[in-house]
């Protein structure tokens, strides 16, 4: 089968999109592992598949796949950008504002005058079950309106997170620096853990000041990308609670620049960022 893709990146978090919106497409794990293989295949973190919309309330409806795996994901920040500018660059809507359903999830996106998407990507959730967390025989330490949770790591340290689900669930630990911080250590443990049933995103998060912080994730079935935009509003949301930062933060990540925004309590979380196409092509999959 002969499939056209477009390869697209936010933030360098890279994406191959597809449209399923004139005919259905169905793929197995193995094709879109396929897709996602940097040798033999076209190469992305994740695959996205725009659809037809489920009912009138939204536009369209986008699948996420991880493209390590071929697993299907609730929430992706960065490819929810890149799927807006896709839908408009391809003339499948010329709406300023569109909304998606994606499997858990419905969303408002819009396209800025100087090229970036803001994404409104819901409230944020903290209770262990919305991950799902297993905190059996667990003490938390309270720290401003958050929770940290131990977690000691098969081998290796315990460390203290922040729970939240962004529809997807997400680990957040502060760091002293980025740069230095044992993510490629770490992050698969604290993925795979197995108080997380259904794995998680690990965050390492250094703060700057209280409207800057570095941030790297280590992604469930993905590894460390570039950036990810789930995850930065995680490591955000998490920072705000603990009082370390103020409403509106800049997260600089090793691909580019996110700027994220909460009000706190059941306010959505707002994020901006860029969106760019990078070639389009044929694959026979
Ligand atoms: N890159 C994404 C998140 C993609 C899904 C994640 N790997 C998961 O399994 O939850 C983003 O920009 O949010």
């Amino acid at each position: 089968m002969l499939v056209k893709f477009t390869k697209m990146q936010g933030a360098g978090n890279d994406f191959v999109v597809l449209d399923a919106t004139r005919a259905a497409l169905k793929l197995s794990p193995r094709q879109l592992q396929k897709l996602g293989d940097r040798r033999f295949g076209v190469g992305a973190d994740q695959i996205l598949v725009v659809e037809p919309a489920p009912d009138d309330s939204v536009d369209f409806r986008y699948r996420i796949f991880n493209g390590a795996s071929g697993t299907e994901v609730e929430h992706c920040g960065n490819g929810a950008r890149c799927f807006v500018r896709y839908v408009r660059d391809h003339g499948l809507t010329d709406k300023p504002v569109v909304r998606v359903a994606t499997i858990n999830n419905r969303l408002e996106l819009r396209l800025q005058a100087d090229g970036r998407v803001t994404v409104d990507m819901n409230r944020p959730r903290f209770e262990p079950e919305a991950l799902p967390f297993d905190t059996t025989g667990l003490q938390p330490r309270s720290q401003g309106q958050a929770q940290l949770w131990p977690l000691s790591l098969p081998g290796g340290p315990t460390v203290e997170v922040a729970l939240v689900s962004m529809g997807n669930p997400h680990a957040v630990q502060r760091v002293e620096d980025v740069r230095t911080a044992a993510v490629a250590e770490l992050g698969p443990l604290i993925e795979a853990h197995p108080r997380f049933p259904r794995k998680v995103n690990a965050g390492f998060m250094q703060v700057i000041d209280r409207g800057q912080i570095a941030l790297r994730v280590f992604e469930r079935d993905a590894g460390e990308t570039l950036a990810c935009g789930t995850g930065a509003c995680a490591a955000v949301v998490a920072g705000i609670r603990l009082g370390w930062l103020d409403a509106t933060v800049d997260v600089e990540t090793r691909g580019g620049r996110l700027t994220i925004e909460w009000a706190g309590g059941d306010a959505p979380v707002l994020m901006t960022g860029p969106a760019v196409t990078v070639f389009e092509g044929e694959i026979e999959l």
